[in-house]
């Protein structure tokens, strides 16, 4: 099992001032996936239980990772209040806070007491040289920050997401919009829900009359920003009703489910960047694809999801595509 990172690198730190947020409380979840039991004997219940747990194993996981990322998505909010001291990663424009890794270690402590045999797959950890490798175990993969750039300047689309996978599949996704108090989920062959409304994709297939959610990422190699620059000026020029960004590859995923956009697709994200909104897409009925049109593959760093496959291969069509790393490639120790 992969463990949790002890401490994070220590990194260049500038101060930035931002602007402070109101935010109202959180509201408790609404019908998420509630189980309604009938009054009646303690031993029916524990019968019942016992077969819930055989039919729906993942269930238990499921609600904890409802109520850990709400959890998460306090602390965030709280943060906003306060002084960011901001960090670098891979690049000047990789950015993290005390907040990313704070968050991270929560949620992951929090799961390790309740599913001491289940393995992660954390940012933050990853940042830290944990591995990045998806085994057969049931497996947390987690973004605790989703937006730590809008997070660090006060924009306000901000996630915590967490899938989880089994075998290697994934069996659920959860995106708090914790500055919008939004709680998007799915389960496999369950549905996808925001506050407990089920989600649905946009039935638009005329790709003249759809909106395009994409990201400038934070790869600022020119010839990379080139080809991100030339794959908008042609989705635009289709033309498309608009493109746009929220800054959180996780709540794009959740509009695409919502049918407030047809499509997302970015080349760079992580697997935890889109983990959970892989599970809230097609839940809802959207579908995903590599940015070539083949499969998609969780570790490639490549997303194209889509409300159906004609918006999908227009966009396909349009695509530049850029080299990144995959996620699962093993790095080897100097
Ligand atoms: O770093 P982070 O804020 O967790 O995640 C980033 C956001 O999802 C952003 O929208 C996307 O463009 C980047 O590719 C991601 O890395
Ligand atoms: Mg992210």
């Amino acid at each position: 099992m992969q463990g949790v990172a002890s401490t994070f690198p220590s990194v260049s730190r500038c101060q930035i001032e931002r602007p402070s947020f109101k935010c109202s409380a959180p509201t408790p979840d609404q019908g998420i996936n509630r189980l309604k039991l009938p009054p009646t004997s303690l031993q029916t219940v524990t019968q019942h239980n016992k077969t819930n747990k055989m039919s729906d194993p993942w269930k238990e996981s499921f609600d904890h990772a409802v109520a850990v990322a709400r959890k998460a998505g306090v602390v965030i909010r709280d943060a906003l209040q306060n002084e960011v001291k901001v960090m670098t990663k891979s690049s000047s424009v990789d950015l993290v806070t005390q907040t990313d890794q704070r968050v991270e270690k929560i949620i992951i402590s929090s799961v390790k007491e309740k599913f001491p045999t289940h393995s992660f797959i954390g940012e933050e950890s990853v940042a830290a040289g944990h591995p990045c490798i998806l085994t057969d175990d049931p497996t947390w993969i987690i973004d605790p920050v989703d937006g730590t750039t809008n997070f660090v300047h006060g924009f306000p689309f901000v996630a915590v997401s967490i899938g989880f996978a089994v075998n290697k599949e994934l069996e659920f996704g959860v995106v708090y919009s914790c500055i919008e108090d939004k709680m998007y989920t799915g389960r496999k062959g369950k549905g996808a829900f925001c506050d407990g409304e089920k989600l649905e994709v946009s039935d638009v297939k005329d790709i003249r009359k759809s909106m395009i959610i994409s990201e400038l990422g934070s790869n600022r190699d020119e010839e990379t920003v080139s080809k991100i620059f030339s794959t908008m000026k042609k989705i635009l020029c289709i033309p498309v009703h608009g493109l746009r960004g929220s800054g959180t590859a996780a709540t794009n995923m959740c509009l695409v489910a919502s049918g407030a956009v047809e499509a997302f697709f970015e080349i760079g994200i992580h697997c935890w960047d889109v983990a959970a909104g892989a599970v809230i897409v097609t839940e809802a009925g959207g579908l995903l694809l590599d940015v070539d049109g083949g499969p998609w593959d969780l570790m490639s760093r490549r997303m194209m999801s889509a409300n159906n496959k004609t918006i999908a291969d227009r966009l396909i069509k349009e695509i530049d595509v850029f080299p990144a790393e995959r996620d699962d490639v093993v790095k080897s120790k100097k």
